[in-house]
């Protein structure tokens, strides 16, 4: 049976890696491995969701959706660390590294945890949601993951995502409009869209 990142499980040998890498003036040191999503360096579109996101003006707890070995939810974390940020996702190997980078960097203000979609989270509400989604997992799935973190924000609240133009930006523009009043491309760099949903 073919593997994917996305799997629950992953069987393919373990051969971790640690390495150093800067978001938004701040040095990380990440700990990655195989069957984990960009396990050699911070991906691009990650990187640009990062350094684009602002911090919203609303109180309330941040979520990162498919947190993988945890580059989004552990800068959001050292970023606002007056908040709580939750990070889930269903690949158990990257739920660990995730625990591991939050242990390596010092990082406390974060809920690590396993969710298919946001049907395992623990948080009530969200001031903001932000996802590099798991396009290989089918347009069904990062669908109902931008419909399901619609009903998990606050008013006010804001959906900020990463998605390549190829990879569907366009579908997933008119499936955000179907739900939120207020989309914006806040920008595009080399292909990739920073989309931002903002519930009234
Ligand atoms: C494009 S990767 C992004 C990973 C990480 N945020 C990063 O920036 O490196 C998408 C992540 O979504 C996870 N994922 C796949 N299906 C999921 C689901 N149904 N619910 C939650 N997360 C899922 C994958 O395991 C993967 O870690």
């Amino acid at each position: 049976m073919s593997e994917h990142y996305y799997s629950q499980n992953q069987k393919v040998e373990s051969e971790p890696k640690n390495w150093n890498y800067t978001l938004r003036n701040r040095s990380y040191r990440f700990k990655t491995d195989n069957g984990v999503f960009s396990k050699g360096k911070v991906d691009f579109g990650s990187k640009l969701l990062i350094e684009t996101f602002e911090i919203p003006g609303i109180q309330g707890d941040i979520l990162d959706v498919g947190c993988g070995y945890g580059p989004i939810g552990l800068s959001m974390a050292s970023i606002m660390a007056d908040r709580t940020i939750h990070m889930v996702d269903v690949n158990l190997r990257a739920l660990g590294l995730a625990k591991e980078n939050a242990d390596l960097n010092g990082i406390r203000n974060v809920q690590i945890y396993e969710s298919d979609k946001l049907e395992g989270i623990k948080g009530n509400k969200f001031a903001a949601i932000l996802t590099n989604p798991p396009i290989r997992a089918g347009k069904k799935t990062v669908h109902d993951i931008f419909e399901q973190s619609y009903e998990r924000l606050l008013e006010g609240g804001e959906l900020w995502i990463v998605i390549q133009k190829k990879q569907g930006a366009p579908s997933a523009i008119e499936k955000l409009e179907q739900l939120f009043s207020n989309v914006e491309t806040v920008t595009k760099k080399k292909g990739y869209f920073i989309l931002k949903g903002k519930k009234d």
